[in-house]
């Protein structure tokens, strides 16, 4: 309303008249009309700021850089240093993303262990419990692996990270995981696997020298192709997940990065990775939970009833493939942003080549925890999950020297013995 009168003041005080002509009337009408709906609009718009006020943070938000920076100054500078000295010269120097997460942990151990300079970087999200990040930072902190808390989208950072310390390396394992999680928050797949993997390429191909970038993609690429095991040369144009899709699209990113700039890249494809300090979200992980909680467990089918497997891969042996695959890597052949020559570009499945029905992982985790376990069966959703995976490691054994050698009983014995420790109240974590 105020708007009608403020249009009507006349810019010279009181010759305002009364009129009475109909066009007037019209004008006021339409005024009335144009007010009442910046009004409704107002309103429309202060209830959807209101919602999305209330809606969840995506997990990939970073609460501490929201409150500002958490990195910088000279003590820090130090910190980020001290973390990426290696121990000779012919040792690596590499940028772990990712590095509080479950195979990020286990990767910069490794490489810590035997002297190559790790530095860390993790957003810390909520996607799944924080706390089991934080421990796992703990126990890199005691190695001397030190995480920096940020995001792969924050450019500034990165270059920042990149004038700090000469990487000949990067392992980024920073990403959105989760089959079906990607039907709640499909946003957050797209700004870490794609924006975030595009941003860390970006710092790499820009930084002087270039390093060889090493990165995980996943056994979901090959969505809903049935020719058994998968070879890196099958189709993988048919995912069956928005998170399929994204990892799929990381993989032609990569190849557009070493075509246009000369970055080496190896792109690996995990086959349901599983092992000490794994991730909550996971159907081993949740199950052993529930187990011994005596809460019911949904075993999934495929619709047709017959069962749903996967090719279970320990996390010893994944390590020994991202080393291998490190190890292996060609140097990138530009400089300054600009390409001098053709560069290395890879992709490998990263397989255990023996599919276990997920019945059967059940089975083996009642048998380990002494519990029985009350199951449901259900046919398998149709939000993303494939029936069965299988790998066909040959290359990465010709070319990484990778031959897994755990079986699921024995992994996954190593992880319940971690487990019931890492929740006993006796636990220092
Ligand atoms: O290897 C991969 O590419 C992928 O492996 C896992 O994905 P997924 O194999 O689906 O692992 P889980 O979510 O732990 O499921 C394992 C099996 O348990 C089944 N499941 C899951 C949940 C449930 O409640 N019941 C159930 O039977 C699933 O159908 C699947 O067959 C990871 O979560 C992905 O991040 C990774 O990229």
């Amino acid at each position: 309303m105020s708007q009608v009168n403020e249009h009507h003041a006349p810019s010279t005080p009181g010759k305002l008249k009364p009129e009475k002509s109909p066009y007037i009337h019209h004008r006021l009408r339409i005024h009335s009309s144009l007010s009442k709906l910046t009004l409704w609009s107002s309103f429309f718009l202060a209830f959807i700021l209101f919602l999305f006020i209330l809606s969840p943070p995506s997990p990939s938000a970073s609460p501490r850089r929201a409150l500002g920076d958490s990195w910088g100054g000279s003590h820090w500078e130090k910190r980020v240093a001290k973390s990426a000295r290696r121990s000779t010269s012919s040792s690596l120097t590499v940028l772990v993303t990712g590095a509080a997460g479950f195979v990020g942990t286990h990767v910069s151990l490794a490489l810590k262990r035997r002297g190559d300079g790790v530095l860390g970087l993790d957003n810390f999200n909520r996607y799944y419990d924080p706390n089991l990040k934080r421990a796992r930072q703990r126990l890199l902190d005691r190695a001397g692996v030190f995480i920096v808390d940020g995001d792969i989208n924050d450019a500034v950072l990165l270059r920042k990270l990149f004038d700090v310390v000469p990487f000949t390396h990067v392992m980024h394992l920073a990403a959105q995981a989760g089959v079906r999680y990607a039907m709640q928050n499909p946003g957050s797949y797209v700004h870490s696997n794609i924006a975030g993997f595009v941003n860390l390429l970006e710092a790499c191909k820009n930084a002087n020298p270039q390093p060889s970038v090493v990165w995980a993609s996943s056994s979901s690429v090959y969505g809903l192709n049935s020719k058994v095991p998968f070879s890196e040369k099958d189709r993988t144009d048919q995912p069956a997940s928005l998170y399929a899709a994204t990892k799929k699209a990381g993989e032609e990113i990569a190849h557009s990065y070493n075509h246009i700039y000369g970055l080496s890249i190896t792109g690996l494809r995990f086959f349901t990775v599983y092992g000490p300090w794994g991730r909550p979200d996971m159907a081993y992980f949740f199950f052993t939970k529930d187990i011994l909680k005596g809460k019911q467990i949904t075993i999934f089918e495929s619709p047709d009833g017959g069962t749903v497997a996967r090719d279970f891969t320990y996390i010893d042996d994944i390590v020994k493939g991202c080393l291998g695959a490190l190890d292996t890597a060609k140097k990138s052949t530009g400089s300054g942003g600009k390409k001098k020559g053709p560069a290395q570009l890879r992709i490998f499945n990263l397989g255990n080549t023996s599919p276990v029905p997920v019945s059967e992982l059940v089975a083996i985790l009642e048998k380990l925890l002494k519990v029985k376990a009350k199951k449901k069966v259900l046919p398998m959703p149709t939000n993303g999950d494939v029936k069965f995976t299988h790998a066909n490691i040959s290359l990465a054994y010709r070319d990484l020297g990778y031959r897994p050698t755990t079986d699921l009983e024995t992994g996954l014995r190593k992880f319940v013995k971690w487990y019931l420790e890492f929740y006993s109240k006796k636990s220092s974590w």
